[in-house]
């Protein structure tokens, strides 16, 4: 609650509106009350003319309008406040997961980071379009309409001052109430949605597994769940409403007698008077009971608000970068690592003792058995990692010393399982370029990757939609338009996950050659799973329970390394001895 207020009383023009709105807004509820009174008490018991009558009736139209008005714009200058509070949600939410490092961003569900940026920023809206409205407003109507009535009956004012207070003592009594259930009732739905996205992302594997039946039940469960919580905290909601009514009702009875008593056994006030208190006494519960209602709703977006805070305060590995910008001039760079480790966490697996020099043009080949660290290396290299202790040095500059941005132009990188964006082909291929590329360069990329015969077989060529809601495209055609973009980038460094294995032998061959002709002018360091990728290295690192074991080329490992040369007879299919 305290840092939903602490945004809202930042936004100091919108405060200031809205007090100046509310002050606005209490002087025309107290000036129709008194135009009411005034034309029911002239014509009704002054015996005025109707004609006496009509400006008053058009000044309280006028007012009435005004009243709307105002409303309005109090509204609109909630949501305004609103839009911006949730607009720094989401650029604090965006900026965290995008600055995670891979090893935290592929921590959590997803769904559930979904929810959080996406259900749980939304819900902070009624904060700031409801609650903090009528909490200004209850700060200076309630005010006015007392001052009002005590000067025109002091008695009734006495009676307010008595009754209102069990109205804010009976909305905190009940907020302690539903803190919890409101809490659990947002815990609920970000693991609803969490699920549902997961068990979605999963679906061909779970019916593969033929546990999408299983799956189905676990939604509804968890959908179940979330029904049950939220109408528990809308019984209390109706509940509270249904008290707050009550109360206010009794109140304003409490002052019903009072004014008809002394205006027909006393006749000791007017009927003027006794009108107006009439009048005044419910807006003034009504504003009350109004702050209970918004209140209410404002509680969701505390306890969202809680659950993001939560996300932003939670302690991720970030990788860490500086101010200097790289430049390489286009020339492929030598890196050094220096005695680098690195752990995903304690008692999980961990790099140590990593020392290496890779001569700028070099091809490296990072092999070793499953499981031994090579694609942590290569991702650490990338800069997707942080390493823990250690550094890297990139033609002389320590890595942590150059910006993200000039570190990410000279670097390509491509994996097994390359990432399509929902859109054409030739936009998923633009994403490896900068901002002034032309289409021409764009289709000679595609050219180059092999993916002419591809765009040709589809209506719209290039343009082609793939991607999520796009059509589909095969793993050897995602890994063309993955090498296009490398095309288009033209880095200094290369990075592979060896992207050919498992393809057909064309697509092979067509990357092959690719890649070869990408390599020449960059260092190139490949995961490699192939035989004839590790033989053709100029410096093989050969990798074992994350430690490099061995270095050296083939020659000099099938020498000097007993497992180096198991794992070649492995491959060759023969026996090791
Ligand atoms: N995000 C992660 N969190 C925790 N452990 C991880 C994470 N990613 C990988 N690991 C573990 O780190 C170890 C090394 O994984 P890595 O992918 O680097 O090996 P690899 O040599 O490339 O294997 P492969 O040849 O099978 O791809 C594995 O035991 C793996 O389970």
């Amino acid at each position: 609650m305290k840092e939903l207020k602490r945004l809202a009383f930042a936004q100091k023009t919108h405060m200031r509106l809205l007090y100046i709105l509310a002050f606005l807004y209490g002087a025309a509820i107290i000036a129709q009350a008194w135009l009411i009174v005034t034309v029911v008490d002239g014509v009704f018991l002054q015996n005025e003319t109707i004609s006496w009558a009509l400006p008053l009736l058009l000044i309280l139209l006028a007012v009435f309008t005004v009243r709307t008005m105002i409303a309005h714009f109090t509204n609109r200058t909630g949501l305004k406040m609103a839009g911006h509070v949730k607009k720094q949600y989401r650029e604090m939410l965006v900026k965290k997961f995008t600055g995670n490092s891979l090893q935290a961003s592929g921590q959590g569900q997803s769904g559930e980071k979904v929810s959080v940026l996406l259900d749980g920023v939304d819900e902070i809206d009624s904060f700031y379009s409801h609650y903090i409205p009528q909490l200004v407003i209850t700060y200076i109507v309630p005010l006015m309409i007392l001052v009002t009535i005590f000067i025109v009956n002091p008695y009734s004012g006495l009676i307010l001052i008595i009754t209102a207070p069990f109205i804010p003592f009976c909305m905190i009594l009940i907020g302690k109430m539903t803190q919890k259930k409101q809490d659990e009732q947002v815990e609920k739905l970000t693991a609803f949605s969490g699920r549902f996205l997961d068990s979605l992302q999963g679906l061909a594997t779970l019916k593969l597994f033929g546990r999408a039946k299983k799956q189905e039940q676990v939604i509804e469960d968890a959908s179940l769940n979330f029904r049950d919580s939220t109408m528990n905290v809308l019984k209390v909601a109706f509940l509270s409403a249904l008290m707050l009514e009550f109360i206010a009702m009794l109140s304003v009875a409490l002052i019903a007698v009072e004014v008809g008593l002394r205006l027909v056994i006393y006749q000791s006030i007017t009927f003027f008077t006794a009108f107006l208190v009439l009048i005044l006494a419910p807006e003034f519960f009504n504003l009350l009971k109004n702050l209970g209602t918004a209140f209410h709703s404002g509680r969701g977006s505390v306890a969202s608000a809680g659950r993001i805070r939560e996300e932003l305060d939670r302690e991720t590995k970030h990788v860490s970068w500086g101010k200097d910008v790289l430049n390489t001039s286009g020339k492929p760079p030598e890196l050094v690592m220096r005695n680098l480790s690195f752990s995903y966490g304690e008692d999980r697996f961990a790099l140590s003792g990593i020392s290496a020099t890779i001569a700028p043009g070099d091809r490296i080949a990072a092999a070793g058995a499953s499981g031994s660290g090579k694609t942590t290396l290569v991702h650490i290299l990338a800069g997707l990692l942080d390493p823990d202790e250690g550094d890297i040095l990139i033609s002389g500059h320590e890595r942590s010393t150059i910006t993200e941005q000039s570190w990410f132009d000279e670097v390509g990188y491509l994996s097994q399982h390359p990432y399509l964006f929902s859109g054409t082909i030739a936009e998923n291929i633009m994403l490896g370029a900068g901002p002034d590329v032309t289409r021409e360069e764009v289709l000679r990329a595609g050219g180059k990757a092999g993916l002419d015969p591809v765009a040709e077989a589809l209506d719209n060529g290039y343009d082609t939609f793939v991607g999520e809601g796009g059509r589909g495209l095969s793993g050897g055609e995602k890994q063309r338009v993955a090498l296009a973009r490398v095309f288009l980038k033209k880095p200094s460094l290369l990075l592979f996950d060896e992207p050919t294995v498992g393809l057909d032998l064309e697509t092979e061959q067509i990357l092959q050659r690719s890649l070869n002709e990408l390599g020449d002018g960059a260092t190139v360091i490949t995961v490699a799973h192939r035989l004839h990728t590790i033989k053709h290295a100029d410096l093989i690192l050969f990798m074992n329970n994350g430690k490099i074991a061995d270095r050296g080329t083939h020659e000099d490992l099938l020498k000097s390394s007993a497992d180096y040369r198991q794992m070649v007879y492995a491959h060759q299919g023969g026996e090791s001895r």
